[in-house]
């Protein structure tokens, strides 16, 4: 990915947004729109981002029969959004579908969207896994498998966690995607995030891009934890 650096913009509003990307003025960056800031602020917050010559991964995560999921791509293809995603547990058939609206949906001469599919959200750890979703295999297991259905599906990649990215790319390839969220800085608290790495990790392991929320967002000084993490992504020495 040309800018392989996502920032959560996990905001309740437009205005939020401004602010907080306000210090960045003149950065071309790779933002992510999630649900929070997607159904309160809809195809505006879009436009905005493009107008400022942001990147944009529209995290809606579409889990739904495969006919659904055709059709929702099919819209979402017309905002010419450049990263959307599915989840890998609506099955190869959904999966498929999900390309197939977004081959539908993008307009002739554009390149459509690139999709990618959750394997298992990064706030699951392996007893949730085994005690809550009843799945006796192990996370790695799991998240390989379903990487690999992806794979089959034609997908360009998928969320995962850091810690599953080498086994993935054995399974699949290096040119599959591998975008890794749960990223943090040593010292900062995880909140409800589980199977999380450090910037220099995922470099190390091998992710296509690492996203990042609060630890930018909810940062006293966005703009320097945003450089500092960027730095230590890239892998230049950081010392926190
Ligand atoms: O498995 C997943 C899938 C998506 N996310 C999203 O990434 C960001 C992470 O935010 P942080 O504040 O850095 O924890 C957030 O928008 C999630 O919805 C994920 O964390 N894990």
């Amino acid at each position: 990915m040309k800018k392989p650096f996502i920032i959560a913009l996990d905001f309740s509003s437009l205005h939020d947004v401004k602010n907080f990307l306000a210090p960045f003025q003149g950065e071309s960056l790779y933002v992510k729109v999630g649900m929070e800031l997607f159904y309160k602020e809809g195809l505006a917050i879009v436009s905005y981002l493009k107008e400022q010559g942001h990147e944009i991964f529209l995290d809606l995560k579409l889990h739904d029969i495969p006919n659904t999921v055709k059709n929702g791509m099919k819209s979402l293809a017309s905002l010419d959004v450049d990263l959307v995603n599915v989840h890998a547990a609506g099955g190869t058939h959904m999966m498929q579908s999900a390309l197939e609206g977004l081959e539908a949906g993008t307009s002739a001469g554009k390149q459509r969207p690139l999709c990618i599919a959750v394997t298992q959200l990064t706030s699951t750890s392996d007893t949730m896994l085994k005690e809550q979703q009843l799945i006796t295999h192990s996370m790695q297991e799991v998240v390989t498998h379903y990487a690999s259905l992806a794979h089959q599906s034609k997908l360009d990649g998928v969320v995962c966690s850091t810690h599953e990215v080498p086994s993935i790319r054995k399974a699949v390839g290096k040119s599959f995607l591998t975008v890794t969220p749960g990223i943090r800085m040593a010292l900062d608290s995880n909140d409800d995030q589980v199977r999380v790495a450090t910037p220099e990790l995922a470099r190390e392991y091998g992710a296509s891009a690492i996203v990042v929320g609060r630890s930018v967002t909810n940062a006293s000084n966005p703009v320097e934890a945003y450089y500092q993490m960027l730095k230590q992504w890239k892998g230049e020495h950081v010392s926190q």
